[in-house]
């Protein structure tokens, strides 16, 4: 791959190829942003990433999160967000999705209130996603995104929904733009492309640069990105507060600092939002070396206290905060073949929206447009109405550190069934992530890097605590290879899951869990 130095006094490196219309999104005033952040700003990301691994060692030795004790002040102190920007006041239905040409116009016409634009969990970030999905970003904000595939017409219609994109979580770097010889952070290339090339376009429309921040596990991580967005809106001339962020709450370290993560990001708050994927995912990362194993994936469900408690503290921080509560992905997808699947899919994501609309959150998220129709039925029916329901403050939840804690309480058992779906699931997806799809179906659910994160977290815990399954077998390297053996046999075509497969061994029987599975099969992409 050619070296292009695209700009000797900025400084900064383009190492990947320059498609058709590249300069357009790489133009100066966005590399000189990506420079200027990462100068300013990413000693600070690497020192927070340092304290994530020295916070797990603690917790490999037993020590478990709690509020913290100096920033009660936060926590007892009467301050609210600003009230909600244009567009973001209802957030009934959020569809989410990759950025692509087809899922880009197929999102903006669901009828959704909302679009996720997904460069993280959804999107493998191959250097032609990244960049691609900036295009088509500008594209539809530009009216020009319109183009016939498979003998249908695609273009963005007039009713759009509001746009919240969701950039690369701090750990991920970029590597095809270096600054002063480094790489650059994923997350600030996302958030500075994004920002250069539509934040004015946001503003005429009516509507703004908004965000969702992932991942985040401290109020510091917090801090830090919003020191970027006030950066950024001095350099660049912007309102203060002109840009707004969703947090999502899916860490279980967040889950302990929600109320200052609202608090340092203040002006630029718009909300919080249950990340149930990454959430457990993290849960077993944090605690993997702990005596509390989880059970199988699909046996963790939303209504088991553990669960509760997070969503229901999360809806009494954002309420009591004046910043509103958006749910989480129910993974069940319909199929347009097949009325049965649609049927089940149809029957579990009613159920989930109406929980979380009984239970105080604003809006939620659906993964297809065909799910649209169902979030919105359950959320008209509690919202009757108005645009959210930020004055139900929910003063009857109080949540204890146990009680987010209590993994004990999970129902469901750990089995071969489960085994057997974790490799098979966590399988696929790498192969589908190795050739450039982030989110994919797999027996009839949603799967993206969180969810594959779960999976494969579950083999090692399972397999450092030597779990034994309801069959009676012990899980060991053995097991586990035995399964990938028989899952490669059954899917057919071994030679297309070698890549796959060492990866999947990677990340799931090493000694040490490695922090993030993308950042493992990152180094083996272009
Ligand atoms: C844990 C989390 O972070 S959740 C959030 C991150 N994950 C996601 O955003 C996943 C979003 N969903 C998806 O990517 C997709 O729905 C998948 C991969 C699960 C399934 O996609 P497909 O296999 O294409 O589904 P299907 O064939 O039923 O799609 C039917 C049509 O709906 C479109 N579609 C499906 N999902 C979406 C979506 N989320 N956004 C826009 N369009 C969509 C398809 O492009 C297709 O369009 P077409 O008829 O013009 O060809
Ligand atoms: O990003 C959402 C999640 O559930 O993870
Ligand atoms: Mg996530």
């Amino acid at each position: 791959m050619a070296i292009t130095d695209t700009d000797g006094e900025l400084g900064v490196q383009i190492a990947g190829p320059m498609g058709e219309r590249y300069d357009e999104v790489l133009d100066a005033q966005a590399l000189g942003l990506i420079a200027d952040l990462h100068r300013r700003f990413d000693a600070r990301r690497r020192d927070l990433l340092s304290e994530r691994a020295t916070r797990q060692r603690a917790f490999d030795a037993g020590e478990r999160p709690n509020l913290l004790p100096g920033t009660a002040h936060v926590r007892e102190g009467d301050w609210t967000v600003p009230p909600p920007a244009p567009g973001l006041a209802d957030r009934r239905v959020e569809i989410t999705g990759p950025t692509d040409r087809k899922m880009t116009v197929n999102a903006l016409n669901s009828g959704a209130q909302v679009w996720l634009a997904d460069f993280e969990d959804a999107i493998t970030p191959l250097w032609e996603n990244v960049i691609g999905g900036q295009l088509n970003l500008r594209d539809a904000l530009d009216g020009t995104l319109e183009f016939t595939e498979n003998g249908k017409h695609y273009a963005v219609g007039d009713q759009q929904p509001t746009i919240v994109v969701r950039p690369r979580g701090l750990h991920l770097p970029e590597k095809h733009v270096l600054i002063d010889g480094q790489r650059a952070a994923g997350a600030f290339v996302d958030f500075a492309l994004y920002f250069a090339g539509c934040a004015r376009r946001q503003l005429e429309r009516g509507s703004g640069p908004y965000l969702y921040l992932p991942k985040l596990e401290s109020h510091l991580e917090a801090r830090l990105w919003n020191d970027v967005f006030d950066y950024t809106e001095r350099l660049l001339e912007f309102e203060p507060g002109t840009i707004r962020a969703t947090v999502l709450i899916e860490t279980i370290t967040a889950a302990f600092e929600m109320e200052e993560i609202l608090y340092e990001l203040r002006t630029h708050a718009a909300g919080l939002n249950a990340g149930r994927w990454d959430y457990l995912f993290s849960i077993i990362k944090k605690f993997r070396r702990g005596s509390d194993v989880l059970p199988d994936r699909n046996s963790v469900v939303m209504t088991a206290p553990m669960m509760r408690a997070y969503t229901d503290l999360l809806v009494h921080t954002c309420h009591r905060r004046g910043a509103l509560a958006i749910g989480g992905m129910a993974a069940f997808i319909p199929n347009r073949r097949d009325p049965q699947v649609n049927e089940t899919a149809f029957a579990k994501v009613t159920d989930d929206k109406q929980r979380e609309a009984g239970d105080g959150f604003d809006g939620s998220w659906v993964a297809h447009p065909d799910l649209v129709p169902i979030c919105r039925a359950a959320f008209d029916a509690v919202l009757a109405g108005r645009p959210n329901q930020l004055e139900r403050l929910r003063g009857d939840v109080s949540v204890s550190a146990g009680e987010l804690l209590d993994i004990a309480s999970l129902p469901g058992e750990i089995t071969a069934t489960g085994l057997h779906s974790n490799v098979g699931v966590a399988l696929q997806y790498l192969r589908s992530w190795l050739g450039g799809r982030g989110a994919v179906g797999i027996y009839n659910l949603m799967e993206d890097a969180a969810t594959a994160e779960i999976c494969r977290a579950q083999i090692w815990q399972w397999l450092h605590a030597g779990v034994r399954l309801d069959t009676g077998e012990t899980v060991t390297r053995e097991l586990v290879r035995q399964v990938l053996d028989e899952q490669i046999a059954s899917l057919g075509d071994e030679q297309s899951f070698a890549a796959a497969r060492a990866l999947f061994e990677e990340v799931t029987l090493g000694d040490e869990l490695p922090e993030f599975l993308t950042t493992a099969a990152y180094e083996r992409m272009p």
